[in-house]
């Protein structure tokens, strides 16, 4: 089986090698931008000249730009303007493209997760509850998406600009770019400590705000049966210890972020006293050669790096948020999923359905469904498993669609054995009608026909119109109407009579049934019949009751 390593630097190089043109435009802006950042200080050092007739030959040494060498106001302010249009546009594009790249691999991977959710075993969500896979990830895309904008692109950017300002100041005064880089390598030596009991908390905060989306979720689904029961009480008591948990969390991660940020600046500012009580020593030395318009290039160079010196002492915050969300992103993408086996086109219609020595236990229980359960199914015959609630029945019908797995044993059909067939390869064969399968869709017709293909909408309407013939006329649908979320908006027996048409209406050989008739009026019951016997020597028909089943032609009966 193909296996593929995935980790945080995979899922990052593979997102990067398929959006490259778009990452090296980013990185091509971003550098035009930090060099006009540069030379936006310098130019004005270049006005100091012109106004104070002051020439120093380190500043003649940028005369290689373009109108860098202005002798004249007009020129330089043409020069000057040109710099800020231009910086203007390099910002605005780099802006653009560090934005587009976080928004892009925000897609990706929330197409990626929602993929793989959907393809998760029933046996995870049946242990783990759906609710939690599907709520709480927002977060985590939103400080993946961050990871990706301020913790590389714009992190790498900034470090260049660093370096370019760095050497620029190098060329001023090399003990000062010294200096600087100096205490930059110290002020991040120390952040990297702190850094680590932010980590700690910044997991604690995510698992427990995940935790309370959860509880909430299953608080909202099971909604009704807490307002009929008055549990507001007892489930805002159990909220609000969870709630004041939280806030404790959040307290502890308020007070390492907080002192984190407060130290930013403090480092920054101690960076500029050093370099100002040097810059001061420097022009008291007899041998000082820097002039006042290169120092005050300096200055202004210091100070446009200050923002972009938060910035980068900031992001470990960035880093580590985001590091946490890729470990919960990656868990669920490994988790093991279906249709691994690729799909093949076959059909069962002439195969017999085998269960040989079927053990099956749901995890974290300790009395199984079934012990060797075996039993064979003709094909095109119909079969009732009778068995009262909680026999088994629905367990069946899962191990049977490949929802579950048999914990031993082998179930086949014909000579293929379904531990070798696709999940997909098995479901486009059987159909099914039960309440564990709800309706899915937003009118009639999507539930019937889910692709929407204008070619079986006739198909569906005639089938729909012959199904309700017997029903009141103020209970029967049309193919627009609204059927609720997952069918709440219907009666019982209108959803039973959708389910028919949507099984009916696929040409799958192997029809389950649960419960076949109830739900429906006599006579429906009696049109069902009909209809029901007039296919079943074309299809194997699998009912499943408590009771005996009246009305059909049952070949073999089998008690669970
Ligand atoms: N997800 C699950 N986790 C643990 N045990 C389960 C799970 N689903 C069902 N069971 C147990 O497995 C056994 C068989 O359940 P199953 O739902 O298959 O019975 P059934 O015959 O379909 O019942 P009913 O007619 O009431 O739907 C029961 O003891 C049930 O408690």
């Amino acid at each position: 089986m193909k296996t593929t390593l995935i980790n945080k630097w995979n899922i990052i190089t593979r997102f990067a090698i398929k959006n490259a043109s778009l990452i090296t435009i980013t990185f091509l802006t971003g550098l035009f931008y930090n060099v006009l950042t540069i030379l936006i200080p310098i130019s004005i050092g270049k006005f100091y000249e012109l106004s104070f007739d002051f020439s120093s030959h380190r500043l003649a040494a940028f005369k290689f730009i373009p109108y860098m060498d202005a002798k004249d106001f007009k020129s330089f302010i043409l020069f000057f303007t040109i710099l800020v249009l231009l910086r203007l546009f390099f910002e605005y594009l780099n802006r653009y493209g560090i934005g587009l790249t976080g928004e892009r691999f925000s897609k990706s991977l929330r197409e990626r997760l929602f993929n793989n959710q959907l393809q998760i075993h029933m046996g995870i969500y049946d242990s783990k509850g759906i609710g939690k896979y599907l709520l709480r990830y927002s977060g985590d895309l939103k400080s993946i998406q961050n990871y990706m904008k301020n913790g590389l692109i714009r992190f790498i950017q900034d470090i260049v600009l660093l370096c370019i300002v760095i050497i620029a100041i190098g060329y001023f005064d090399p003990l000062l770019a010294l200096l600087i880089t100096g205490c930059l390598l110290a002020s991040s030596v120390l952040l990297w400590i702190l850094n680590k009991a932010l980590y700690k908390a910044s997991l604690e905060r995510r698992n427990s705000r995940s935790g309370m989306l959860s509880f909430v979720n299953t608080r909202l689904r099971g909604i009704i049966t807490l307002k009929a029961f008055n549990k507001y009480q007892p489930e805002t008591k159990r909220y609000k210890k969870r709630s004041d948990n939280l806030y404790d969390i959040g307290k502890r991660y308020t007070q390492i972020v907080s002192l984190l940020q407060a130290m930013i600046p403090a480092i920054t500012y101690g960076m500029l006293g050093v370099i100002m009580f040097y810059v001061f020593s420097s022009t008291q030395k007899a041998t000082n050669t820097l002039g006042v318009s290169s120092l005050l290039v300096l200055i202004l160079l210091i100070i446009s790096i200050l923002p972009v010196l938060r910035r980068s002492l900031r992001v470990s915050i960035v880093w580590k948020l985001g590091s946490i969300s890729f470990i919960k992103l990656i868990d669920i993408l490994t988790l093991p999923k279906e249709n691994e086996l690729s799909f093949k086109q076959l059909s069962f219609k002439d195969e017999e359905i085998i269960f040989k020595d079927v053990d099956f236990e749901y995890p974290n229980t300790s009395k199984p469904v079934f012990k060797d359960l075996g039993l064979s199914i003709s094909p095109k015959s119909t079969t009732l498993f009778q068995g009262k609630s909680g026999a088994g029945k629905s367990t069946f019908v899962r191990l049977l669609l490949k929802l579950m797995s048999p914990t031993n044993g082998h179930i086949s059909f014909g000579n293929h054995c379904c531990s070798e067939l696709s999940e997909k390869t098995i479901r486009k064969n059987v159909a099914i009608v039960s309440k564990d399968f709800p309706l899915y869709g937003k009118d009639v017709y999507e539930a019937l026909v889910y692709n929407r293909k204008e070619s079986n909408k006739e198909k569906a309407k005639f089938l729909l119109e012959h199904l309700q013939q017997f029903e009141d006329e103020k209970n029967q649908l049309q193919l627009d109407s609204k059927i609720g979320d997952l069918g709440n908006n219907l009666t019982s027996g209108q959803q039973k009579i959708l389910m028919y048409c949507r099984a009916l209406l696929t040409k799958k050989p192997i029809l389950i049934l649960e419960e076949p008739l109830k739900e429906l009026n006599t006579q429906t019951q009696k049109l069902l019949l009909q209809m029901l016997k007039s296919i079943q020597d074309q299809k194997t028909l699998i009912l499943l009751d408590d009771h005996k089943v009246k009305g059909f032609d049952i070949d073999k009966v089998h008690y669970l």
